[in-house]
This record gives C-alpha cells, structure tokens and sequence, in this order.
C-alpha cells in the first residue's frame, strides 16, 4: 500500500513508519510537503484537526498515494490551562476522512503565555530547552514528560487508532 503523509517532519514520519512496522503492514511511505491552511500555531482542537485533514486531502489529490495521512500539531483552551493537542486524519479516495487524537498535556504557563501573545510552540520549545528542532525530534510533549513519551510516540498512536478505524469500517462493510 502506498501512503502519502502531509509532511517532511522527522518526528511524523518516524511515528508513521514505526506504527505500519508494528501493525505488520506493508507500506510505502511517500513524505509529501502539504499546506494546512490553518494558522502556523493551531489554537484549538477544531483549528488543528482542519490543519490534520487539509494535509491529508492535500496528498491524496496531489500523489498516487491509496491512503494519505496528515498530523497536525496545535494548542487548546481549557480552565485549567493550555494543553497541547494533536490531530491525525486518514483520507482516501470517495470517502469521508477519519480522525483521531493524540495524549494531551497541560503546558507550563511560562509557555502558554508565550503562545497566547502569538508565539509559535516550536520556537519557543526550543528556546526553553536551549536547544534546536525539538518540534521535529522529542516534541514539547518530550520536554515535558522527561523523555517518557515523545512526539513520534504519541503520532504513532494517533495512527494507529487511524489504521485500526480504517479496518474496523472496511470490516462492518462486509
Ligand atoms: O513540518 P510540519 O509538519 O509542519 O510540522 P510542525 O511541527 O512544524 O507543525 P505542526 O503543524 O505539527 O505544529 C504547529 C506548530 O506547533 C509547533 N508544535 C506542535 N507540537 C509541538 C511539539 O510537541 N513540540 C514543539 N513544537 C510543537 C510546531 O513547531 C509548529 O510551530
């Protein structure tokens, strides 16, 4: 199966990579550089799972991919803070896109206050840790977990939940 995903980001193709390895699917893998068309730092679940969806839709008009994947990055509000939320959509052709979210964790308000003056999360990540390309390697959520979960970890579940969907549909069809 040849699989188009929405991004040149180390850290979403590992996780790709790693869940079709896992699953013990057979699967190309084709990086494709997809817009989101949301904003560079999505500020909600809905804004991000756009970004997610736009990406993927992206590579399927735009590869000869039969299933195409875009992951998607972004921050939401709550009462209790900001969190950090990630979005997966899996689309292929003639139907609807299915979705899945990532783990969430509450940010440190130093951080949080940093994104909600306009921000964006890498950057900042990487300024906070003195280091550079954390968004493409152990992600905030990384940083903020000592190591125990990192970014490609947590989109390697995000598509897992996404292939396991895909099959549980094509199951029910029959
Ligand atoms: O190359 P692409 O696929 O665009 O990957 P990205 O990480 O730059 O872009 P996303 O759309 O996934 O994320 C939106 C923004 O939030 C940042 N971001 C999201 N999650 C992050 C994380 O866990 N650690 C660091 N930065 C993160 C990211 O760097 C972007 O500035």
């Amino acid at each position: 199966m040849i699989v188009a995903v929405g991004s040149q980001n180390k850290a979403k193709l590992k996780a790709v990579q790693r869940a079709f390895q896992e699953l013990e699917i057979e699967a190309e893998i084709v990086p494709v550089d997809a817009p989101s068309h949301v904003s560079a730092m999505p500020f909600s679940d809905e804004e991000t799972i756009h970004g997610a969806i736009h990406r993927a839709e992206f590579c399927l008009e735009n590869s000869k991919a039969d299933v195409a994947i875009g992951l998607e990055g972004g921050v939401t509000e709550a009462t209790f803070g900001l969190f950090l939320c990630n979005w997966g959509a899996l689309a292929e052709k003639g139907k609807k896109p299915l979705l899945a979210g990532g783990a969430r964790i509450l940010l440190p308000e130093e951080i949080a206050g940093r994104l909600r003056m306009g921000e964006e999360l890498g950057p900042v990540m990487d300024d906070y840790s003195k280091r550079s390309g954390i968004s493409s390697n152990e992600g905030a959520i990384g940083i903020f977990t000592n190591g125990r979960i990192e970014r490609a970890e947590m989109f390697k579940h995000i598509i897992k939940l996404l292939i396991g969907q895909r099959e549980k549909k094509h199951y029910v069809k029959k």
